[in-house]
């Protein structure tokens, strides 16, 4: 069992005529490894460029310009992430790798930026490079498109209607991360990892990784498998949110890197988080809990779930009034 490419080609429009047979192929995924590649996607490779390159541009300005656009700055957690400062798996070292976290643009006036939920809110950018916001807008646009049509798969995957999930997914809490592994330490120990083993919180995950490779997969019988990188494709996967949104027939498995393969340059990826409406009930769908899949969660909205899983692996406070259920 390995990670699937499935081909979006005739199948990236509502009613398109492969859209059935693409929905097959993602259940089958779904319900093993939570991950597949995306082929015939449609977002132009020339974008996915500019958005390695911005990568690049962003992560190695000078530290004191990267230390002054700190996420710490960010009631939302826009900005940058230094060294260490994360650590996914706990029982790890630190993860080794540096990150840029942002997000769309609202308008200020809008209910959930005056509420200051999560992901909604403005983001930090450096003035010595004006094309970052542009740039990140127009990717972000086009990695909402492209996970709107995979939750309409994935309603299609599930047997409801195409359209089951759109009004969960309007204003999505969205996240795009640019991160930098720097090469793996020679004397790195078994518990270092430049991204520790976790597995994603939202809806899905849309990756764009550089070609050194280093990301590896859990699968559901324990093995690691290597997330190798495919030319014009971008590897996705589910996030804990399917899980409790489908009562545990899809997964959302553990992943993890370390840059072992780039021959002591750094590594770049790209990953985005696509996650429904901050207020979306996220609740088992129709046809998944059985006499044989009994209910296995607590229902709560799509906010809730996120806020406690930034507090767990960043140590944030509880905001007042957020009472996340388990
Ligand atoms: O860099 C990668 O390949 C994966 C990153 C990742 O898993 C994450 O940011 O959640
Ligand atoms: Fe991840």
């Amino acid at each position: 069992m390995g990670i699937p490419v499935i081909d979006l080609a005739d199948a990236l429009a509502p009613g398109s005529r492969r859209s059935l047979a693409v929905a097959r192929q993602l259940r089958e995924a779904a319900t093993t490894s939570g991950f597949f590649y995306v082929r015939n996607h449609g977002v132009d490779p020339a974008m996915v460029a500019t958005q390695f390159a911005l990568a690049k541009a962003l992560l190695e300005l000078p530290a004191e310009r990267r230390a002054a656009l700190s996420m710490k700055h960010s009631p939302i957690m826009r900005g940058y992430e230094s060294l260490g400062e994360q650590t996914l798996d706990a029982e790890m070292k630190p993860d080794l790798k540096e990150s840029f976290y942002c997000g769309m643009d609202w308008p200020d006036d809008h209910p959930f930026v005056q509420a200051g939920y999560q992901t909604y809110g403005p983001s930090q950018w450096p003035e010595e490079l004006p094309q970052a916001r542009p740039t990140c807008q127009r990717y972000i646009a086009a990695m909402n498109r492209l996970s709107e049509r995979i939750m309409q798969l994935m309603a299609l995957s599930l047997d409801l209607p195409e359209h089951h999930f759109d009004a969960s997914c309007r204003d999505p809490m969205v996240t795009l991360r640019m991160i930098r592994y720097p090469a793996h330490p020679a004397d790195a120990d078994d518990r270092t990892f430049g991204a520790g083993a976790h597995t994603d919180w939202g809806a899905i995950t849309i990756l764009a990784q550089d070609a050194h490779g280093g990301l590896e997969v859990q699968m559901p019988d324990g093995q690691w498998v290597a997330a190798t990188p495919i030319e014009g494709c971008f590897v996705v996967n589910l996030g804990d949110m399917i899980p409790r949104w489908t009562n545990g027939l899809y997964h959302s498995n553990p992943h993890r890197v370390r840059n072992v393969f780039s021959g002591g340059a750094p590594r770049f990826s790209v990953p985005f988080f696509y996650e429904p409406n901050y207020l979306a009930r996220i609740e088992a769908v129709p046809g998944t809990v059985t006499a044989d899949r009994p209910s296995r969660f607590v229902a709560c909205t799509a906010g809730e779930h996120l806020r406690e899983m930034y507090e767990k692996t960043y140590g944030l406070q509880k905001a007042a009034g957020e009472t996340a259920s388990a």
